[in-house]
């Protein structure tokens, strides 16, 4: 087994309904303490066939114990870079904001709107004597969102057709796709609902913020493969969403999710191994970073050094 197989390079994040990844083997639990805290539960390793390791967690607790605007992020996020995680995947269940994303329907966002209310801490430099300034125009990681298109399509094509024998409508992807994150824990009004349309979102989840600009600053590649449980509560004539609407097709969400992941970690393992698909977020915290270096006070250094050792050890 080589060195490069043996180390942990690709993170999945399990949103609502995605609590482990069962199809995979369980190797151990691993819960490091980060200078954030804790991750909303301790992380699992697991191995692939080949035995490539990937590092699971689940954002609301295996047990969904932690409310969307609890999630500690910067622990999450930070807790699967000192594992050596360089790309995360993360899954999310969303409202469709539109008629063509059905439930059940697989979504690869490319851009998002904030609708969450500043009560979630959202940057590692929050409260120290370090500020930094991330790019954030492209809130995705656009070379992995690319990657994941192909492959994405291919399984759900593939699963689909058994869909479609057994009478029932293949699930879709769509590409392109405009994400509102909300705080929540409520879902929105009937208002807020026609507004995101309004403004050109397709997708709505209480999850993306600040886990994507996050992972930014830690020079993390990061994709969402969002999956639709309902459509939230802009249609007219149908009754807006409730938890009840969203259980119902969260378990079948969840078992493509893992079907997915199952089938495109050993390739992204060895693309994240080859390096040219991360090449945009590594190093992009470079120029982020305000210099005046002798300002900075050691003790929020060595806090710092533990997502960007290159910058800050
Ligand atoms: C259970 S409905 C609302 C809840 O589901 C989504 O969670 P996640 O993104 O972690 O899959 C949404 O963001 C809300 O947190
Ligand atoms: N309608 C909705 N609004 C916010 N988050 C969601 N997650 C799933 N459905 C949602």
């Amino acid at each position: 087994m080589s060195s490069e197989t043996e180390k942990v390079l690709v993170g999945v994040i399990g949103g609502s309904g995605l609590y482990h990844l069962d199809n995979l083997t369980f190797v151990k639990h691993v819960n490091p303490e980060t200078p954030w805290g804790f991750p909303s539960s301790p992380i699992a390793i697991c191995s692939l066939p080949s035995g490539t390791l990937v590092a699971f967690l689940a954002r609301h607790g295996t047990g969904h114990t932690i409310n969307p605007s609890a999630v500690p992020a910067r622990a999450n996020i930070a807790a699967l870079k000192s594992l050596g995680v360089r790309a995360v995947l993360a899954f999310s269940a969303v409202g469709s904001l539109r008629e063509e994303i059905a439930p059940g329907d697989f979504i690869l966002p490319t851009q998002i709107i904030d609708r969450t209310k500043g009560v979630r801490p959202a940057s590692f430099f929050e409260g120290t004597s370090i500020v930094a300034h991330a790019a954030f125009g492209e809130p995705f990681a656009r070379g992995l969102v690319g990657w994941l298109e192909s492959r994405v399509r291919a399984v759900l094509e593939e699963d689909g057709q058994a869909a479609v024998l057994a009478g029932k409508r293949a699930p879709q992807l769509h590409t392109e796709k405009c994400i509102v994150c909300m705080e929540g824990p409520q879902f929105s009004t009937r208002a807020e609902s026609r507004m995101y349309r309004a403004w050109g979102a397709d997708v709505i989840n209480m999850s993306v913020l600040p886990e994507a600009k996050l992972a930014r600053e830690a020079e993390l590649s990061y994709a969402l493969i969002a999956t639709s449980t309902d459509y939230d509560s802009w249609r007219e004539d149908e009754a807006s969403v409730t938890a009840a609407e969203v259980f119902k097709t969260l378990q079948e969400n969840a078992r493509l999710s893992r079907h997915v992941a199952a089938r495109i970690l050993e390739e992204l393992h060895g693309a994240t191994v080859e390096g040219s698909l991360l090449k945009e977020e590594q190093g992009s915290m470079q120029y982020s970073i305000m210099p005046r270096s002798e300002q900075q006070k050691e003790e929020d250094r060595q806090k710092l050094a533990y997502i960007l050792p290159t910058y800050f050890s």
